[in-house]
């Protein structure tokens, strides 16, 4: 369902990504790990739509992100995909129901869903409290029921637990695994925690050659 293509980006003149190209298959759960600066959220950025590479295609479904409008690549993220990114923070004046529901009101479907999607992340019966009275926790489950709330094919998540303690952190972890096996949906996460990683299908690690599936790291880092 996503196909990178010979995928490259740099910032003044400084190349981050090289030539990258990695097919995902529909439906599985990939961890994305590597050094810190190696490009990783560059990378997220880019399957999301929010910045542009220098030269390469995102495929989404067979259709290159490049060939869409505003409009329509616009229209392609909100009903595709899911995100859980820091830049995506839960809004504070609007209620949980409400930030749940945000993406089914964007796309024009009904809002009953955000309820059960509250219930399904632990918050049923508190869709009347706003963000300030949760914890960094609860916040997190709020962010994970909203990614999924309208069904996209791919969630992309950077860091989800990156701010929790570790118990909370694996609790947050395996909701969120099972919200996406619910759900049928894809997803890939950028993250540092092994453990977090540990819960996907498929860990891969990015460094300037590409994406590499991590047991074929670790075989040549043994050799
Ligand atoms: N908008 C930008 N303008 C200029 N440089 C940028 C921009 N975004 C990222 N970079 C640079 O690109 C490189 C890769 O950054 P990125 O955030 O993708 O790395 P990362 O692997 O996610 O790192 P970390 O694990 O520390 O979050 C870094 O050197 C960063 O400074």
């Amino acid at each position: 369902m996503l196909e990178l293509i010979e995928l490259s980006k740099s910032y003044s003149g400084r190349p981050v990504l090289s030539n990258l190209s990695h097919a995902f298959r529909a439906g599985e759960f990939v961890a994305i790990m590597g050094e810190s600066g190696v490009g990783k959220s560059t990378l997220l950025n880019l399957i999301a739509g929010l910045d542009t590479p220098d030269a390469g295609q995102v495929l989404v479904d067979g259709t290159p992100m490049s060939s869409l409008d505003d409009e329509a690549a616009t229209r392609l993220r909100r009903t595709r995909m899911g995100f859980i990114f820091q830049a995506f923070h839960v809004l504070p004046h609007l209620t949980l129901r409400q930030n749940v529901a945000l993406p089914l009101l964007l796309n024009r479907e009904p809002a009953g869903r955000a309820e059960h999607m509250l219930a399904a992340v632990g918050l049923g019966g508190r869709g009347d409290d706003f963000p300030r009275q949760l914890s960094g926790g609860e916040l997190q489950r709020v962010a994970i029921a909203r990614a999924l709330v309208h069904r996209p094919a791919l969630l992309l998540a950077d860091e989800p637990t990156g701010n929790l303690d570790p118990d909370t952190a694996a609790g947050i972890l395996d909701l969120l695994r099972f919200e996406i096996r619910a759900s049928g949906a894809g997803a890939i996460m950028v993250t540092h925690s092994r453990a977090a990683a540990a819960m996907a299908d498929r860990i891969l690690v990015l460094t300037r050659s590409g994406l590499n599936d991590a047991s074929s790291q670790q075989k040549q880092e043994r050799s």
